[in-house]
């Protein structure tokens, strides 16, 4: 582990070709992120979260500007490079959970293994083993067997949360986890991330609209016209 902070960006410009011209969607963007750090990022509709998430999960190209990830300049790393790093180090957790509809909740959390192969069967059988810990991590013991049309929606999006964790993240990029569940179930996953961040000590980026949710974070920025105003301390 390095001493780096999980996750920073320095100066980021993204430009999207628009007609004859270009938008920016993120204007020269600073932002660290440390391990153990929750942090939710508010803003308008378009002022630029999202784009500022998938730079940050290596989705898209800065225009300008540097992103690292425990350290590691993203940008030198190639395609194969940061497909890898997507795998290892950067958990993604989107509004939906886009479960496969066939498998079983411990067949989710191995899907990117299978792709990759087993190797052996030793490592298959740690793979399970760890799969059934995060689902047990995430309130799901005993749901290990279930598929998606057994489970609650707040159920589906702890598998999700739970599969984002099967590499060894450092960093968690949610983008609105809570946007298709009632306030209770909400008001749960959004305090089973801050419980995550703590004990896997994340690098968490939540792009949230809810102020209570907000509290439960350890730090607020907030997103203007693509450009990131002070940090609030929660
Ligand atoms: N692929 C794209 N091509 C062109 N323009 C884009 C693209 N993606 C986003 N934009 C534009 O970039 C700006 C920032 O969009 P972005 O989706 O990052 O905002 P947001 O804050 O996440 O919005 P929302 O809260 O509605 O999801 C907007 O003006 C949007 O129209």
């Amino acid at each position: 582990m390095t001493t780096a902070p999980a996750l920073e960006l320095h100066s980021v410009t993204v430009d999207y070709p628009d007609g004859s011209g270009t938008i920016t969607a993120l204007d020269q963007v600073s932002l660290t992120v440390n391990r153990g750090e929750f942090l939710a990022l508010t803003g308008p509709s378009g002022s630029g979260k999202s784009t500022l998430l998938s730079v940050a999960a290596t989705l898209v190209a800065p225009t300008a500007g540097r992103v690292l990830v425990d350290g590691r300049e993203v940008q030198g790393l190639g395609r194969s490079g940061q497909a890898e790093l997507r795998r290892e180090k950067l958990g993604i957790i989107f509004q939906q959970p886009n479960l496969l509809p066939s498998l079983t909740a411990v067949e989710q959390l191995l899907v990117t293994q299978h792709v990759r192969g087993f190797g052996s069967r030793k490592q298959r059988a740690t793979a399970v083993e760890r799969a059934r810990t995060l689902l047990a991590a995430v309130g799901l013991e005993g749901q290990e067997n279930k598929r998606p049309h057994q489970l609650s929606g707040g159920q589906r999006q702890r598998v999700n949360i739970a599969r984002a964790l099967m590499g060894q993240p450092s960093v968690l990029l949610v983008d609105e986890p809570t946007a298709a569940l009632d306030a209770e179930r909400s008001h749960a996953v959004v305090e089973l991330l801050a419980r995550i961040t703590r004990d896997f000590g994340t690098a968490t980026v939540m792009v949230t609209h809810d102020l209570e949710f907000v509290d439960l974070c350890d730090r607020e920025v907030h997103m203007r016209d693509g450009k990131l105003s002070e940090s609030v301390a929660a």
